[in-house]
């Protein structure tokens, strides 16, 4: 994939892919809008200059925010401090906000743009593979609590998303190879295609080549058509979440330590060794993915450093607090096959031990 491509995200927004389409932001802003906050991670500072700039051009107001990195951004007091920031510059229903960053600027962005005066639009410019991928389209968005991660948050889907791949150049090979992991995942909920092109770990982490842009454009495709039929999580959303009830506790457990990706890829290992033990796929599907993974560098272990049982103690805890736990019943997303997901509801808890055991290091 040499040129910008489009998809569209149901009857509702674009999303655009492509190199040097950052010039392309202001202009996504919908009509309407006097001023604009532009939210970002600290490392884009100087491509929110830019985006300020071209808001300027456009007879938009620009207020530039910069937030904590990382996870330290998604707290209601980064949040606050936002909504007072809204309120003093006055915006008003038809202003915006544009999100600059990883999935952890884009998340709080949308979180905020969810929540002034009910909801005003939100521009996402996601600068790592992972906010291209994930969480930056579908209208997730939210905070987390010491309770948990994301525990706080809205639907709020943007107005566009903006991916400019000349963002990646400077993203850290870890962040790149852990924003991988939602695009394996992809691949093993619904596109086969995306496990045979990630498979060459060459291409797939090559900013400058064209299997990455196809990976790209793959994973936001399969997840357009998830977020089309089901925005509000009521069922076929949840495949989205494939790896995820484990891997939310792992980074909670962490204190927010651990990557989401690389988080995302050890939960896959986890609750493929669920399945397996539940009679739902066999040992080769859990080879498949334990290659898959590695191939890509990504983590396929989880090292306690301590006490094995009362990690097992605090992980069980968090898992309870999964979005799709029902009552008491924790509920995963599993595989019977490669692109055949399904639900695993109230596994006995001696095979959620076991899992556990399994993936340890
Ligand atoms: N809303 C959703 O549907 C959804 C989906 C998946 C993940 N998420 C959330 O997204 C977050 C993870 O996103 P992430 O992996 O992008 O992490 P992140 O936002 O923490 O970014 C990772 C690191 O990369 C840096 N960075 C970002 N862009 C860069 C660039 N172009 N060059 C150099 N450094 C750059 C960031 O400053 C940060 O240090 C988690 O909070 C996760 O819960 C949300
Ligand atoms: O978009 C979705 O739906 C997902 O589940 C995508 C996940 O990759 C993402 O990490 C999401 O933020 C998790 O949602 P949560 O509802 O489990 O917090
Ligand atoms: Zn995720």
């Amino acid at each position: 994939m040499s040129d910008t491509k489009v998809i569209r995200v149901g009857d509702d927004y674009d999303v655009v892919i492509g190199r040097g389409v950052l010039s392309e932001v202001a202009s996504r802003v919908p009509d309407g809008a006097q001023r604009v906050l532009i939210v970002h991670a600290p490392v884009m500072a100087a491509a929110a200059e830019r985006l300020a700039e071209q808001a300027a051009v456009q007879g938009l107001e620009p207020t530039s925010v910069e937030l904590p990195d990382a996870e330290a951004a998604k707290t209601v007091d980064v949040a606050a401090r936002l909504w007072a920031v809204l309120a003093e510059a006055g915006f008003t229903r038809t202003d915006a906000v544009i999100a600059l960053g990883g999935g952890a600027t884009t998340d709080l962005g949308g979180f905020v743009a969810a929540t002034w005066l009910r909801g005003v639009p939100v521009v996402q410019v996601p600068s790592t593979v992972l906010g291209m991928v994930d969480a930056a389209v579908g209208g997730k968005t939210g905070i987390n609590i010491a309770e948990g991660k994301n525990l706080v948050g809205s639907f709020h889907p943007p107005a566009a998303v903006v991916c400019d791949l000349d963002l990646l150049r400077t993203l850290p090979r870890a962040d790149l190879v852990a924003g991988l992991a939602e695009v394996v995942k992809c691949g093993f909920i619904s596109d086969p295609q995306i496990l045979r092109l990630a498979a060459d770990a060459e291409a797939a982490t090559d900013v400058d080549g064209s299997v990455l842009p196809e990976l790209i454009a793959r994973a936001v495709q399969v997840k357009a058509d998830v977020v089309t039929s089901d925005l509000r999580e009521a069922g076929l959303r949840e495949i989205l979440n494939y790896g995820h009830t484990f891997a939310h506790a792992v980074e909670q457990v962490s204190g927010f330590s651990w990557r989401h990706g690389d988080a995302v890829a050890v939960g896959m290992m986890y609750v493929a060794e669920l399945a397996r033990r539940s009679g739902l796929i066999d040992e080769l599907l859990v080879e498949q993915h334990r290659e898959a993974l590695q191939l890509l560098g990504l983590p396929t272990s989880y090292a306690v450093d301590g006490d094995v049982d009362a990690r097992w103690t605090a992980l069980r805890a968090a898992m309870g607090r999964d979005k799709k736990t029902r009552g008491s019943t924790l509920r995963f997303v599993a595989l019977t096959a490669v692109a055949a997901p399904t639900r695993l509801a109230g596994p006995d808890e001696t095979l959620l031990r076991a899992a556990y055991e399994a993936v340890l290091a």
